[in-house]
């Protein structure tokens, strides 16, 4: 369904020469350096840029909320959309002071938001709705293996726009109350751990709730054991709306040769996914942040990542990726802008 291909490391080295010659102690500039050779490698060209960054922020509900896995009820995922379209949340307020464009795009919420007239709320919610909420996922499969693929296509239609507005950069955010619960059984099923492992506090659960939170993921777990065969079916199974159709956008990304900023716990578990299925696409990753929730570090040292924040944060919506943006920037910056030794006429040292 998708064709990617790897990046290619034949230019490393002119690259690292390039990075090697700026009129800096080698290696002074850390980690920009190594995500200056991941948007080079990915870009293949001398200038590098970023354009149109976009920020994707998938919605969807989960069946396993009713059973009291998170602090907040269903309701608030719809709720916390429309406060999107609004411009209220935090994913807006780094929207707009960084320079994203942000689409809001409704999953499988519960309740449809339909019949808001544009009066209503500032900014359009695109519908690529699979159903209304996921199955409970410690009783039956979240959704069928049909509605995992077809939202690996409506995703790619989002992607595939956005790429001839000449977007070359995507962020991933969610919304979805109860999704750490799906993100965390997606972990354990992906990375072969006990739910004890993947299960944190998501939205700030106290230690009954965490209990009771663990021992239904495990029993998600159990309950599915025999279908966690391959990728879709561990989707279909633990799954979310939003976690399909952000590991279709990873893998349609990949497909355009895109860069994707990874956010926290729940993009990273659609980028286990992603990898898992297509592993070239790991090479158009950038990981923006290592998030609070218990398990995020063991995901990302999984895809060998190294996060380019540590802020505590344990949000979603896109929030750690949103503040990313500016050091991918400014690794791009660098890159283009700064003197070389010679250039500059400075001894070069090493
Ligand atoms: C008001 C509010 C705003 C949010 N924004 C993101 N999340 C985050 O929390 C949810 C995941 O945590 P859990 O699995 O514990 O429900 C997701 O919706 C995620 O985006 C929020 C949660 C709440 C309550
Ligand atoms: O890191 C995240 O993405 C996260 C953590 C807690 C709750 N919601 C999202």
């Amino acid at each position: 369904m998708f064709t990617i291909e790897a990046v290619s490391d034949q230019f490393d080295q002119q690259i690292q020469q390039r990075i090697d010659d700026k009129t800096k102690p080698l290696g002074a500039l850390g980690r920009l350096e190594s995500l200056a050779l991941t948007i080079a490698r990915v870009q293949g060209k001398e200038t590098l840029e970023i354009t149109r960054p976009t920020m994707l922020v998938f919605a969807g509900d989960h069946g396993i909320a009713a059973s009291g896995v998170s602090i907040a009820p269903s309701e608030v995922t719809a709720q916390m959309l429309l406060n999107f379209a609004r411009g209220g949340a935090a994913i807006n307020v780094f929207c707009r002071q960084l320079g994203w464009e942000l689409e809001l795009i409704d999953c499988g919420i519960l309740q449809p938001l339909e019949g808001l007239k544009p009066g209503d709320c500032g900014k359009e919610i695109v519908n690529c709705r699979l159903g209304a909420g996921t199955n409970p996922i410690h009783r039956q499969a979240a959704m069928t293996l049909g509605a995992v693929h077809q939202g690996f296509e409506l995703a790619k239609g989002r992607v595939v726009h956005h790429h001839s507005l000449g977007c070359n950069l995507l962020g991933l955010g969610d919304m979805g109350i109860g999704n750490s619960s799906s993100a965390a059984a997606l972990m354990a099923a992906m990375l072969g751990l006990e739910a004890g492992d993947c299960v944190g506090r998501g939205t700030g659960i106290d230690a009954a709730t965490l209990k009771r939170k663990t021992m239904l993921v495990e029993q998600a777990l159990v309950q599915h054991h025999d279908e966690l065969t391959d990728t879709y079916n561990k989707l279909a199974c633990l799954g979310g709306f939003e976690i399909v159709q952000m590991t279709g956008a990873i893998l349609a990304a990949a497909e355009l040769r895109m860069l994707v900023l990874i956010d926290g716990f729940i993009a990273t578990a659609a980028a286990l996914c992603a990898v898992e299925l297509m592993p070239a696409c790991r090479d158009y990753l950038v990981f923006a942040h290592a998030s609070a929730e218990r398990g995020h570090q063991r995901m990302l040292q999984h895809l060998k990542a190294e996060p380019l924040l540590d802020l505590g944060m344990r949000l979603g919506e896109g929030s750690g990726a949103a503040l990313a943006l500016p050091l991918v920037q400014a690794a791009v910056n660098f890159y283009n802008d700064m003197a070389s030794f010679a250039e500059a006429g400075v001894n070069k040292v090493v």
